[in-house]
């Protein structure tokens, strides 16, 4: 059975089964052994066009290298406001510390569009993610639902609006950069979304008993464009670029955004900007705040290669739908999780037959010993 609330568990002194990860899964690299490998790019300068001081050339090439390398990049000097980050982070933490019955007002188990939930992105999962998480659904503005908006703590929907704006914008001037580097116009990765989507997910990840033993969030590729994830300074965001043999632990910046290219961004680009396989792990000191803004694509909009390089194949059969391309990445990520469970079952058993043949094949003086 799933907690209410996570808040109950931390306070434990050992992990209930259902967060228990497979040992393949586990941690590799501590949440605090930080890496630099992944660029941190400064934007200050980038809407100088042309002339011998303008800066946009180099950082666009930064940017670009960084998307064929991890999918992954920080940046700083990015023009959305220090004090909206920091009311942002105030408020969501003062979310989190709030009674799980107030938390619960907004919960969204049952499948609602947006609120609070715990544990899990996927229902009906095998092993649960330490985490608790907050969501709203930002864009289009048409479709927001502020009754899925927690109105707790007070200011909360009012700094969440103007986050939300001043991210899209972010979001939009790294699209353009990208579109320029495949040889695109600017608009092209945006039309490309036809009418961009943005979600809000905030995690929170309390003090874990056995962290060694789990994951806040499991391994990953964001489905959509592209993410924004702002990160307190504790760490725990991992990514890998060897399919999982090595990972890193990002280094926390103050103030700055890690970008991860999704899937969608991946095959825009016909796989020559990669999707950030990632993953966040927990610990035993301190709870872990991070907020991500997913910049997705309409569900109608059509997804294939905006352009093949010559002597290249393109990475997709057939262009398809983004819901269609998300319907079937969960139910992948579900059936793999099942059939890792049966495998799992199945080699208890086939251990413990081969434990039982053993005992009644023994010799007669190991038996009478
Ligand atoms: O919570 C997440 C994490 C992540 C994700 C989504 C779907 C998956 O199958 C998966 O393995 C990871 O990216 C997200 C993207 C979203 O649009 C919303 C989310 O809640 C999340
Ligand atoms: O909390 C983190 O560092 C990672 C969050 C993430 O990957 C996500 O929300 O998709
Ligand atoms: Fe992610």
């Amino acid at each position: 059975m799933a907690p209410s609330t996570l808040t109950a568990l931390a306070e434990e002194k050992t992990l209930q089964t259902s967060f228990i990860r497979d040992e393949d899964e586990r941690p590799k690299v501590a949440y605090n052994q930080f890496s630099d490998e992944i660029p941190i790019i400064s934007l200050k300068g980038i809407d100088d066009e042309g002339g011998i001081n303008g800066r946009r050339g180099e950082i666009c090439e930064k940017i670009v290298k960084a998307c064929e390398d991890w999918g992954v990049f920080q940046v700083v000097d990015h023009g959305v406001d220090a004090q909206l980050i920091s009311q942002m982070t105030t408020l969501a933490k003062q979310f989190f510390a709030l009674p799980a019955e107030e938390k619960l007002r907004f919960d969204m188990s049952g499948g609602k569009k947006g609120g609070f939930i715990v544990s899990s992105h996927l229902q009906g999962e095998v092993v649960q993610d330490w985490r608790e998480i907050v969501t709203y659904f930002s864009y289009p503005i048409r479709a927001r639902d502020y009754s899925r908006w927690p109105d707790k703590p007070e200011g909360w929907i009012d700094v969440t609006q103007k986050y939300s704006e001043k991210l899209m914008e972010l979001a939009c001037k790294l699209l353009e950069v990208l579109s320029e580097a495949m040889g695109l116009e600017k608009e092209a990765l945006t039309k490309a979304c036809v009418d961009m989507d943005q979600k809000v997910v905030v995690n929170f990840y309390p003090k874990c008993p056995q962290p060694d033993l789990t994951l806040g969030l499991k391994r990953h590729t964001d489905p959509g464009t592209i993410t924004l994830l702002l990160q307190d300074q504790v760490g725990g965001l991992q990514a890998t670029k060897d399919n999982g043999k090595t990972w890193i632990t990002v280094q926390p910046v103050v103030g700055a955004f890690v970008v991860n290219l999704g899937d969608h961004g991946h095959f825009l680009s016909n796989g020559r900007f990669k999707n950030a396989d990632h993953q966040a792990v927990v610990n035993s000191n301190s709870s872990r705040l991070s907020i991500a803004t997913f910049q997705n694509p309409a569900p109608e909009a059509i997804v294939y290669p905006l352009k093949i390089r010559e002597g290249e194949k393109a990475v997709m059969d057939e262009p398809v739908a983004f819901a269609e391309m998300y319907r079937r990445k969960m139910s992948k990520d579900l059936e793999l999780a099942r059939l890792k469970k049966l495998a799992k079952e199945q080699q208890i058993q086939a251990e413990e037959a081969a434990e039982k043949a053993k005992s009644e094949t023994k010799p007669i003086d190991e038996i009478l010993a």
